[in-house]
């Protein structure tokens, strides 16, 4: 874990957080964790949830779990472990601490032992159907449809001969009768009674644990001081209030439960289905500094901005979220990422330019990229082929005087010159003579400033472009 936890991605390299121990104060440390699932490549709305937790840390300077919810056998894969590590790191987020639930079995089985010995876990047998059709005759009668507890009141030689006849229990939690209080950190105070929930089932009839219980064993464990995730987790936070208070005196967590991201299209989010993942976002070329810039303030009241790690840091405040759910707008992010792009140095793209490309190319195209993969399509104007391109006949003799004032050197300061030249030949201005001339040297139609592009172009290569068009634009096709 130690080279790992000292992995900062290039972009953030200029960034330097100060090591935990000098900004921790052991007697008020807040500890927040991130718990995924690895049944599927990280999305936005986890990677918030990821982002939002790390960045109350470092503001708090508390410390950052990553726990590994990695029970579920048949739908987690290595390779989403892989991915959930490679995310956050790309991202920028270092974790302080990991943990796995796959190694912690033995610990969950302690537990239960204790919650069986206080006639909290109880064993149950009914079947699927058996259990809806007690909540369909519920139903009917208009009454909440909450487990009855049969099962508690089963004597042992019941019990005992359930399983005589093949059945294997599963395990209840025995609810209290009190109400589950909590002060939200976003959604505000929530007061849930008890008695209008079923017991949970904490332990498969195969003996593997659910989320529900080992979550809170690792949150007692583990110290958690602040949970904050989805509001997809809200219906469980009554649940785990009480199983908390059943299985240790500590003092209990606060909770934030932020309202969940939704697509484009108002679609819900999923790991499982592959949606809007942060894998796809980095292949298609988003900086992850701009990807968390968006999402430290989506669904907040303040308006995103391409702030630096550090500066999203020290800003951070959860009172900034709002209850609504946001919706994810993939205009808004590559809006960040282009004016993330335009202030980045040369220095923390080198690395993913085209070869040989130096610091002059970055400032000649740096204001024209949405994305730094588009890069490479500028550095083939300046250093590669283009299309020729075949120009309207009234555009021709512009590129005619300008294959003939062509100046001997190209310098950034030559082109306002050479321009004038081709103005006095031809008497074009504004855009009947810089279009032709962009297109016949570049074969594109926009693009950056033409006097650094010409530079790096070099006066053969323009030279050749401007021959090669007035014989296409002359005979075409
Ligand atoms: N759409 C969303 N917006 C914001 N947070 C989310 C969203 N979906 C999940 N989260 C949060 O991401 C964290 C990780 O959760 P989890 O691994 O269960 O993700 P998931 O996408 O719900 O997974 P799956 O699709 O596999 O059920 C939790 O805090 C969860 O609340």
């Amino acid at each position: 874990m130690g080279e790992e936890r000292n992995f900062i991605p290039p972009l953030l390299a200029c960034i330097a957080f100060p090591p935990l121990e000098k900004r921790a104060n052991p007697r008020l440390m807040v500890k927040v964790r991130f718990a995924p699932s690895p049944t599927g490549y990280l999305h936005v709305g986890n990677a918030r949830a990821a982002l939002v937790n790390f960045l109350f840390a470092r503001h708090e300077g508390g410390q950052f779990l990553l726990r590994l919810d990695d029970t579920d056998t048949e739908r987690g894969r290595p390779e989403y472990e892989q991915g959930i590590y490679d995310d956050l790191r790309w991202l920028g987020i270092e974790w302080d601490e990991e943990a796995k639930q796959s190694s912690r079995a033995a610990r969950y089985q302690e537990v239960a032992e204790q919650l069986k010995a206080s006639g909290r876990l109880y064993p149950c047998f009914e079947n699927e159907d058996e259990l809806a059709a007690k909540r369909a005759a519920l139903i009917r009668r208009k009454l909440p449809p909450v487990y009855d507890r049969a099962a508690l009141s089963m004597t042992a030689e019941q019990r005992a001969a359930a399983e005589a006849n093949g059945k294997t229990p599963y395990w209840r939690f025995k609810l209290s009768d009190d109400s589950a209080n909590w002060n939200d950190l976003v959604l505000g105070g929530r007061s849930i009674k008890l008695t209008t929930v079923s017991d949970p089932v904490l332990i498969r009839a195969d003996g593997t644990p659910l989320y529900t219980f080992t979550s809170v064993v690792d949150d007692a464990d583990m110290g958690i001081t602040h949970i904050i995730r989805g509001e997809d987790h809200v219906s469980n936070t009554a649940v785990q209030i009480d199983l908390f208070k059943a299985i240790t005196r500590k003092v209990l967590p606060r909770f934030a439960h932020l309202p969940l991201i939704s697509g484009g299209d108002g679609e819900k989010l999923s790991k499982r289905i592959g949606s809007i993942s942060l894998k796809s976002l980095r292949k298609d070329g988003i900086e992850p500094a701009a990807l968390c810039a968006y999402l430290a303030r989506l669904g907040t009241s303040k308006d995103a901005a391409p702030l630096p790690l550090a500066e999203l840091i020290a800003q951070f405040s959860l009172n900034d979220f709002s209850r609504s759910p946001p919706r994810f707008d993939a205009s808004q992010l590559l809006g960040l990422n282009r004016k993330l792009l335009h202030h980045l140095p040369y220095e923390a793209v080198q690395a993913r330019l085209p070869e040989g490309a130096a610091p002059a190319f970055w400032d000649a195209v740096r204001g024209n990229l949405d994305m730094l993969t588009e890069a490479r399509r500028w550095w083939e104007v300046v250093h590669g082929e283009i299309i020729t391109p075949e120009l309207p006949p009234e555009a021709l003799p512009v590129i005619k005087a300008a294959s003939e004032t062509i100046p001997a050197e190209m310098t950034p300061e030559n082109w306002k010159g050479w321009a004038a030249a081709i103005t006095a030949v031809t008497g074009a201005k504004g855009k009947a003579l810089y279009q032709p001339l962009r297109l016949a040297l570049t074969g594109e139609e926009h693009g950056p400033e033409m006097a650094p592009l010409l530079a790096l172009m070099g006066q053969e290569r323009a030279a050749k472009r401007l021959a090669a068009c007035v014989a296409a634009s002359a005979h075409p096709g």
